[in-house]
């Protein structure tokens, strides 16, 4: 194990504020940086207040862990609460969105609201030259502007979640992690006795942790139970609230060895919100559950003015999709029109639709509707 990181001198004037979370892709940025000779200090930002004294509380060990990695790295540990700002930015927006019926991704706005707003305008008065953060992206350059680039590492790339960012956030951000894969970064954190090398990677909700889901929404928003449909219009059975539900989603449903039916798995198609109904149908690959077209609204793009379309790139519906081809056209209303050369299954509005080009991603934006044409 090795004792301290070995500095050089190219960076030893500009000051680095890494945003510490106390796993292990922070720890390693701060580590990775001061081998490059930065001068650096971290930052733990605790964005949720409520302290609900269950098990889901998991920031105070988080803290722990942050600080254990600073006081091993030998740098300043900043704390800062935006409990605020993430109320007012994000988790308001967030529960509009499922109120409406839609499944909305708080990461995405919590990066564009918090990570690179709040604690990058926070870390410019303490008079940084730049953030850092362990996302799995990388940061690239054409004519002068910067670029946001997928990670290396093609199992962890993030740049689906950093869509939304900015190019004059982008750079005044470093991402050491992106430049290497996981089993790297676990490697030099152990190498380095860093406590988080073996710590499982986050899930759940950004800053809300890893709660019952169910049970957290329905403290913010009241069920309305109605009925499940077929798509030949029988009720089967009653869902507790279109919001636990997503499109393309297969359990939760309740529903199963019904008389005229066969056993085989029930997937939700669709929310009726105006019927409060949620229709469903039996088998994964049911033809219903693919769509050839998406109308996408709420626009970022990095570079912070839009491409001109008609445009044919490739294009993500979720996290952890592989690109799709598509061709994006501009609608009368300012919207926009994404025609996929493949079907694509289950793409679910209020979720984002990102756009590539190679390791560029250009930007995207939130997907109202899906259909066929
Ligand atoms: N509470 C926090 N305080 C400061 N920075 C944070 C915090 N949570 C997340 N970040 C920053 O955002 C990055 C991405 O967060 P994410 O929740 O996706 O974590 P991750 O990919 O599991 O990374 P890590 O292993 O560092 O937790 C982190 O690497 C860190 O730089």
């Amino acid at each position: 194990m090795k004792d301290s990181p070995i500095a050089n001198n190219a960076n030893s004037s500009k000051k680095v504020i890494v945003g510490m979370s106390g796993g292990v892709d922070s720890s390693v940025s701060a580590l990775i940086l001061m081998q490059q000779g930065y001068q650096v200090e971290g930052l733990f930002m605790k964005n949720w207040d409520e302290d609900d004294g269950t098990e889901y509380c998991t920031a105070k060990d988080d803290l722990a862990d942050a600080q254990a990695v600073s006081d091993k790295l030998g740098i300043k540990l900043h704390t800062a609460n935006f409990a605020a700002e993430y109320w007012d930015n994000v988790f308001e927006h967030f529960l509009a969105e499922y109120k409406a019926g839609r499944t909305p991704n708080p990461d995405i706005l919590c990066n564009k609201e918090i990570k690179f707003k709040a604690f990058l305008e926070y870390a410019m008065a303490l008079n940084a030259d730049y953030i850092a953060t362990g996302h799995y992206v990388r940061r690239g350059e054409k004519d002068g502007e910067p670029l946001l680039l997928k990670g290396l590492d093609g199992n962890k790339d993030q740049s689906y979640f950093l869509y939304a960012v900015g190019k004059d956030e982008i750079a005044k951000t470093l991402f050491p992690v992106g430049e290497l894969e996981k089993p790297e970064v676990r490697r030099l954190a152990e190498e380095y006795g860093l406590v988080t090398h073996n710590k499982k990677d986050s899930t759940g909700i950004c800053f809300i942790g890893e709660r019952r889901f169910k049970d957290f929404l329905e403290q913010y928003l009241p069920a309305q139970p109605g009925d499940i449909e077929t798509l030949e219009g029988d009720k089967i059975a009653r869902h507790h609230g279109l919001m636990y539900h997503t499109i393309g989603q297969r359990q939760g449903l309740g529903i199963g060895g019904l008389a005229n039916y066969s056993d085989d798995p029930w997937y939700v198609v669709e929310k009726d919100l105006e019927r409060n109904v949620l229709i469903v149908t039996q088998g994964g690959q049911h033809d219903s559950l693919f769509k050839t077209h998406l109308i996408a609204d709420n626009f970022d793009w990095v570079a912070r003015e839009k491409p001109s379309f008609p445009l044919t790139c490739k294009a993500k519906c979720r996290y952890r999709q592989a690109d799709q081809d598509c061709t994006i056209n501009e609608l009368a209303d300012g919207r926009v029109e994404v025609s996929f050369v493949e079907p694509q299954r289950a793409i679910t509005p209020g979720q984002s639709v990102v756009f590539y080009i190679d390791d560029v991603c250009l930007g995207g934006g939130i997907i109202n509707v899906a259909f066929n044409k």
